[in-house]
């Protein structure tokens, strides 16, 4: 009989990471078989469930990537950008699937993926949810229907500890909407506003970030002209959608040739 699939999770101590040891160890299509943290994280060397708070799961946090890698099928990696580049090199060497999650990626960050995507899968979205990746798709649409008078903005909500913004996913949205209007989304980008702005620009698509409390994760995309509006919206109430959706990649990854992919490739949208 084959063996079920191997996974590293990455950040295992993470909001992330903890979350998708659990649902990698509740599942019964893959294995858990390696957690990584950072180099003097006081969970090296300690058992991950134990670190948890609950049972032994036999898998000790280790702070040596490779090795761990080494031993897997797909490593799912929730960490930071400069964490997931050094990962990505190492996934790709052990020829495992790199499923990426991380957000805040600048544009040369993502061009170093590229050599990686040459020796194994890498699956990167920056929202793994079934609604999100469905939204994006409908945003893509709405936008191509309407013209310029309407205004679009991209309006996101998350936790107080979210080091990034725009987020992952209103970054997903706003290519979706570039795209369906045609335009390039760094032609028409406009976030961060404060002090005179100057009244906002035709054709402009805007980014509003909202940081606070627990929030898990709420997107609105609101396409706006005079006499009315559209909010598209999707709210995450829980992250384990967010680790499922990676699970699901990472075994939709397994033997497809290398290269980069994202959710609407796994979720067939
Ligand atoms: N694509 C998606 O569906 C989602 C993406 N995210 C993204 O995932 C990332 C992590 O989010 P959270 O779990 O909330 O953050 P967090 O701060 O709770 O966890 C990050 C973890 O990565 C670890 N880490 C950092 N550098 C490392 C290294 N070099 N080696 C090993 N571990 C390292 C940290 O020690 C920490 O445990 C963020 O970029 C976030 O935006 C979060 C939720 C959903
Ligand atoms: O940092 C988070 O928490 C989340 N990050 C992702 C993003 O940047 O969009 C996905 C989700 O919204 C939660």
């Amino acid at each position: 009989m084959q063996e079920l699939p191997g996974i590293v999770i990455t950040g295992a101590s993470g909001r992330m990471g903890q979350m998708l040891i659990k649902t990698v160890s509740d599942s019964d299509k893959v294995r858990l078989v390696g957690a990584v943290e950072r180099e003097g994280h006081d969970w090296v060397g300690r058992d991950v469930g134990e670190a948890m708070g609950g049972a032994a799961l036999g898998v000790t946090v280790t702070d040596q990537p490779l090795e761990a890698f080494a031993k897997a099928q797909a490593v799912i990696d929730f960490t930071a950008p400069a964490a997931t580049i050094a990962f990505a090199k190492l996934a790709a060497q052990a020829r495992a699937v790199h499923v990426i999650g991380t957000t805040g990626m600048t544009d040369q960050d993502i061009a170093q993926l590229e050599p990686c995507g040459r020796h194994a899968v890498i699956v990167r979205a920056g929202n793994m949810s079934l609604g999100v990746n469905l939204l994006t798709k409908l945003t893509q649409q709405v936008a191509a229907a309407l013209d310029e008078d309407f205004d679009i903005e991209i309006i996101e909500a998350h936790h107080r500890h979210k080091v990034d913004a725009p987020s992952g996913t209103a970054l997903m949205l706003g290519e979706a909407a570039a795209e369906g209007r045609g335009v390039d989304l760094k032609d028409v980008t406009d976030s961060g506003r404060d002090g005179i702005t100057g009244a906002r620009k035709r054709g402009d698509i805007g980014f509003t970030a909202i940081r606070g409390g627990d929030i898990i994760g709420e997107h609105d995309v609101m396409f706006a002209c005079d006499g009315e509006q559209i909010i598209l919206r999707h709210k995450a109430t829980d992250r384990s959608l967010f680790a499922k959706g990676a699970l699901k990649a990472a075994i939709w990854g397994q033997g497809q040739k290398p290269g980069e992919y994202d959710m609407f490739d796994v979720l067939g949208l």
